[in-house]
């Protein structure tokens, strides 16, 4: 099995539990809740989306097998061994994981995080599970380390999403996909005044891009 990779690049994670922290993000190609086009986006069932994921044509994109991209991983990273942590990304990065990735990524020391619609059962020896649920999807993985909503989406069951099994419970204003500063600042004042009501809940914001990293 080959992998469809978009990018590869070294930042720190900048959304969730672990914002901040060193890592080698893994950006694969496609995703099952839009094609990834602006023609299609407004009849996806993702429709916010604020990543180009299409092609293979990023800083170290292309296709790999699998001890090939874990040794890519690894020369991002660098030199020291001690916390290694990878993010697999997308895309949505389930349409790809397997075994013979998850194992060369563990060989070389690397914890792995993922960040996945959840329409896929997460794969089992991924370490820590991000799942954010898309509006108008099945959601199959109820479980996992952090669930980090998108708000606001219009008619999301999140009362319900609140019974399912993670460890933090995450609300991420909307970014505007087309840079529309009104939209993004009702969109953070939205996600504010729910973690206010709802304190089970606590606000991820997406540092990287006040933060100027990639
Ligand atoms: C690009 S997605 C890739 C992983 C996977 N397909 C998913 O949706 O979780 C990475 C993260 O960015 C979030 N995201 C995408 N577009 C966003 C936007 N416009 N505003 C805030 N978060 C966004 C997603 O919900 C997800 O948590
Ligand atoms: N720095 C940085 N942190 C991130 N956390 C989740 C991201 C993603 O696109 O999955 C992301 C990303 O694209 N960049
Ligand atoms: S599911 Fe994730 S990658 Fe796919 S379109 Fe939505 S935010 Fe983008
Ligand atoms: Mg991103």
């Amino acid at each position: 099995m080959s992998y469809a990779v978009k990018e590869i690049f070294l930042t720190l994670q900048g959304e969730g539990a672990h914002a901040g922290r060193r890592a080698v993000f893994l950006r694969f190609a496609g995703c099952n809740l839009w094609s990834g086009l602006e023609k299609d986006r407004a009849s996806a069932i993702c429709q916010f989306c604020d990543t180009d994921f299409i092609g293979m044509d990023g800083e170290n994109g292309g296709r790999y097998h699998a001890d090939a991209l874990a040794d890519k991983v690894a020369a991002l990273w660098g030199e020291n061994p001690a916390h290694r942590y990878v993010v697999l990304t997308g895309g949505e990065p389930m349409l790809q994981i397997d075994d013979a990735l998850t194992h060369a990524l563990h060989e070389r020391g690397f914890t792995i995080t993922m960040e996945s619609n959840g329409t896929i059962a997460a794969h089992p020896a991924i370490d820590w599970v991000c799942i954010s649920p898309k509006y108008g999807s099945d959601v199959v993985q109820q479980s996992g380390n952090e669930l980090k909503l998108v708000w606001p989406q219009i008619g999301t069951n999140w009362q319900g999403m609140e019974n399912w099994a993670f460890d933090h419970f995450l609300i991420q204003p909307m970014d505007d996909a087309a840079g529309n500063k009104d939209k993004v600042a009702a969109n953070l004042a939205a996600a504010i005044e729910f973690v206010q009501q709802h304190p089970k809940w606590r606000l991820s914001m997406q540092t990287h891009k006040f933060l100027g990293l990639q």
